[in-house]
């Protein structure tokens, strides 16, 4: 059992603090993408015969969908050189689990799963850590209920719906053409998914554009699925009752953990680093081309295919920022990114102001809220409006730190990271109230980073 897997249940909190040290130089390769790897299980445990990954992202919320695809009977194992092979039970064969599907803290596997279930006739119950079973449940429901699956969730704030949740498959389930009223990947997943096994042709309208993992994936496994642009929208369509062919698969790096490095180089003065192998889908390079407009020096190097995404390794070196208004429409390329970028923005000179982000409200945390203050508290000037935030930045000189409590993480993965980023620029350093998250998405995260201050 890989080491990401022992660490769901550990209940002590991990603080540390982040301190300035060295610059950032040399190579490190970030792991494999998040988004990528879940899928990549959960499409391999659909096929028929056996997919086999490297690159795999071995962090608990992928170890969380792994777990849940084989109580719900696909047969998956690493063997000792990191190769992961997954035998799947084909499209229309999942097992009713056994016992409740445990997310943790993915809000990714919660809502794919609930499509994959949503149209087999099985019942499951999911359940997650504090951060998870606050997250909105019902922009998942409301379409999924449509195609005739029940669902009984537990009443959140607001009158939405949350963790822990029982879901009723319909089978057969009931085609539907369903436009999204919220820029989600995982909406959209979420109902591709549904469809897969669903008679008939289910249509996903997208009006603004999100990351297209499940499009590329299930293309790849053979699904017929079609992409359209229709008055600027994107309308996709999957065939149900589909049968998927079992491929060979290597996850590019992560470009969401890349950022922290990122940023880190840009932010340190002396930095040249080098990150290996990062995915540069377009629907998710949006942190790239902010950071560009700031004026942070970022070079592609050796632009390639890797796994059907495009991928360069990336060179950064420090780089005076300054400010900028970040146009609202980039937002889905980078929403994951927030967080680090608002470090990035608390160093530049002027002011960075962001706006549309009323997404970042519902993530692990409420990050427009958690960055403000954790911000505030080593001595940014940061305005919390509705949708972003406005941080007036310290032009480069680095910022003053905590000397007093820890910032509060929240169980956020993200901003654990990038506080300690931001413990990297400071004069004081930077308290982390708790590193656990962290093995969420980046289970070498912290090594990384010791490895370049030495
Ligand atoms: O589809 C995915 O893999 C993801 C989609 C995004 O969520 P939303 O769909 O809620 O925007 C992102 O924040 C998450 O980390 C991963
Ligand atoms: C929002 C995130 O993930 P999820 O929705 O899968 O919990 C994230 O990784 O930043």
């Amino acid at each position: 059992m890989p080491a990401a897997e022992s660490l769901l249940h550990d209940p002590a909190m991990r603080p540390r603090r982040f301190v300035a040290g060295g610059p950032l130089r040399g190579t490190i390769k970030v792991p494999g993408d998040k988004s990528i790897s879940h899928r990549a299980v959960m499409f391999g445990a659909l096929a028929v015969g056996e997919t086999r990954v490297t690159g795999l992202l071995e962090g608990e919320d992928v170890m969380a969908t792994a777990d849940a695809m084989r109580a719900m009977g696909a047969t998956i194992r690493r063997d000792d050189n990191g190769t992961w092979y997954i035998n799947g039970v084909g499209v229309g064969g999942l097992l009713q689990p056994d016992r409740a599907l445990e997310m943790g803290n993915s809000g990714t596997s919660t809502r794919l799963l609930m499509g994959l279930i949503a149209s087999h006739g099985i019942t499951a119950t999911f359940t997650g850590d504090a951060s998870l079973s606050k997250r909105p449940m019902g922009r998942v429901i409301d379409p999924l209920a449509q195609m005739g699956t029940a669902f009984t969730a537990t009443p959140g704030p607001n009158g939405s719906q949350t963790l822990p949740l029982m879901i009723r498959g319909a089978a057969p389930a009931v085609p539907i053409t369903y436009r999204l009223p919220v820029a989600s990947a995982q909406v959209k997943s979420a109902i591709l998914l549904a469809g897969l096994n669903t008679p008939g042709v289910t249509t996903v309208i997208e009006p603004i554009p999100t990351r297209d993992h499940s499009e590329r994936m299930l293309t790849g496994f053979g699904a017929d699925l079609t992409v359209e642009e229709q008055d600027g929208e994107r309308v996709i369509r999957i065939r149900g009752e589909a049968e998927l062919k079992p491929q060979t698969i290597e996850v590019p790096g992560d470009p969401s953990s890349a950022a922290f490095f990122i940023v880190a180089a840009l932010i340190v003065p002396g930095s040249d680093l080098v990150i290996e192998n990062v995915g540069l889908n377009p629907t998710r390079a949006g942190l790239v081309e902010v950071l560009r407009a700031m004026g942070g020096r970022i070079e592609e190097i050796n632009p390639r295919i890797v796994g059907g995404e495009p991928v360069a390794d990336l060179r950064v070196c420090h780089s005076p920022l300054h400010g900028i208004t970040v146009d609202p429409a980039v937002a889905p390329s980078m929403i994951d990114e927030f967080p680090v970028l608002f470090v990035a923005a608390a160093l530049a000179e002027g002011r960075t102001v962001t706006a549309g982000l009323d997404e970042l409200r519902v993530k692990e945390s409420d990050r427009l809220a958690v960055m403000a203050t954790a911000l505030s508290s080593i001595g940014v000037a940061v305005e919390e409006r509705e949708d972003g935030l406005v941080i007036h930045g310290s032009g480069g000189a680095r910022l003053p730190g905590g000397t007093g409590t820890a910032v509060a993480t929240h169980l956020d993965h993200r901003i654990a990271m990038s506080m300690a980023v931001a413990g990297l620029a400071s004069d004081a350093g930077v308290e982390v109230d708790d590193t656990r998250p962290i093995a969420t998405s980046f289970p070498n995260f912290e090594a990384l980073l010791d490895g370049l201050a030495q």
